[in-house]
Parts: structure tokens; C-alpha cells; sequence
């Protein structure tokens, strides 16, 4: 599972993260709520091997977590890491190789009808809604069944319909036992998580 180890960040001296222990546990629902600039994304990123901490490590099962380590990890950043000049099915269908998903076209259908954009998956995703982009996004980090699932504000640009259907992937995909950890507003009503933290001067703490 993943595990940071003495993480901490500066940039430029000026320290964001400070020494941050903490292990994930499978099928566990965790929501990080913190002021803006406090370093949640900065430790999503460092979370998915996106970022080099300043000091300390993050482990994948006990071993820095390298490439191999990294296929276990979905992540949905706050710029959805599609391509805006191929359609939602091609881009299920890039990702879904790249992650060596054994049946990638049928991966692909399979996501797009469960991110309800059947009817979109011929078109080109620069011409797709935010929330259309944002399911599409969400779908891309689900389709090779990750153990963990980091996500930076899922919910934000959907409306109800589309915010309820986010959070009832991310629970079906709890419920199959992988770790996701959102950077979410703690006003979200659509999604429980079981832990919620902050950042506190850099640190990570529950929030009781
Ligand atoms: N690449 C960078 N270079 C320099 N400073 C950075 C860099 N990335 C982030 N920072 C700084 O680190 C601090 C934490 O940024 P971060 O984006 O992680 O916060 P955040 O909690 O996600 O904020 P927000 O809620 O606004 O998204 C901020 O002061 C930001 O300016």
C-alpha cells in the first residue's frame, strides 16, 4: 500500500509540507479539506510520484514507489488529464493501453457508458461540457482498477446529477477495496468519506 515516510516540501526554503507520516489502508475513504495555498495538491502530486519531496520517501508496499509501483495509483488532478483533440473513447482507450489493460476497446465502452457518455464517445473532447470532462477524467483513472485512487477536487465544475454519480464510482471502487484519497471541499454532502484530515503547518492530521 502507500506510504509516505518523513515527507516534507519547501519551495524555495519556504517549507509547505513538514514531515508527513501516513499509510493508506485499503478500501479506506479519505477527504482532505484545507485552506487554499496550504499544500494539498503539492501532496497529491508527491502522492503520485508527480513531485520529488524535499526530504523523506514514499513507499509502494514497503519499496520507493518507482513506474512500477506508479501503475497502481489512479490520479485525477484539477486540469483533467485528457486530450482535448481525441474523442472520450480514444482517450479511454490510450490510457487503458498505457495502463496494460488486457481488453483496452472493450475497457473503454465499458467506461464511457458507466461515465454516461455513450453518446459523446465519437466526439472530440474539446467540444465536451467541464462536467462531461471531469466524468471522462475520472473514468481515465478508474479504468485499470487502481489499488489507490488520488483525486483533487472530483466533484467541482458537476452538477448534482453528475456529483452523485462521481461519488457512487468512487464508493463502488472502495467497495472493491482500493484507498481513494480526495482533496474535496468538507462541505460535500455526496461523498462520506471514513477519515477526514487537514493540513496543519504542513502537517497531516485527522480531524476528529
Ligand atoms: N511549483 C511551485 N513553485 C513554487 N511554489 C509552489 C509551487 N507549487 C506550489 N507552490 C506553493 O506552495 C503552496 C501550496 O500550494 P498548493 O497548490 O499545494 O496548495 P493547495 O492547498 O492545493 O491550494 P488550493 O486550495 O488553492 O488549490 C502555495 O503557497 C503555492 O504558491
Amino acid at each position: 500500500m502507500l506510504a509516505l515516510e518523513g515527507v516534507s516540501k519547501a519551495f524555495d526554503l519556504r517549507p509547505v509540507l513538514e514531515e508527513i507520516d501516513f499509510t493508506l489502508a485499503p478500501g479506506c475513504r479519505y477527504l482532505l479539506s484545507a485552506p487554499n495555498g496550504s499544500g494539498k495538491t503539492t501532496l497529491l502530486r508527491i502522492m503520485a510520484g508527480l513531485s520529488r519531496p524535499t526530504r523523506g520517501r514514499v513507499l509502494w508496499n514497503g519499496a520507493p514507489l518507482d513506474p512500477r509501483g506508479r501503475r497502481h495509483i489512479g490520479v485525477v488532478l484539477q486540469q483533467p488529464m485528457v486530450y482535448g483533440d481525441l474523442t472520450g473513447e480514444e482517450n479511454l482507450r490510450l490510457f487503458a493501453g498505457l495502463y496494460g489493460v488486457r481488453d483496452a476497446r472493450q475497457a473503454a465502452r465499458r467506461w464511457l457508458e458507466r461515465a454516461g457518455l455513450e453518446d459523446a464517445g465519437r466526439t472530440l473532447v474539446r467540444h465536451y461540457s467541464k462536467g462531461m470532462r471531469q466524468r471522462l477524467a475520472v473514468a481515465r483513472a478508474l479504468i485499470h482498477e487502481p489499488a489507490v485512487l488520488l483525486l483533487d477536487e472530483p466533484l467541482d465544475g458537476l452538477d448534482l446529477e453528475g456529483r452523485r454519480s462521481v461519488a457512487g464510482w468512487l464508493d463502488e471502487t472502495v467497495s472493491r477495496g482500493t484507498a481513494v484519497f480526495a482533496v474535496m471541499h468538507d462541505t460535500a454532502s455526496e461523498w462520506r468519506p471514513d477519515v477526514r484530515l487537514t493540513l496543519r503547518w504542513g502537517r497531516l492530521v485527522v480531524v476528529a
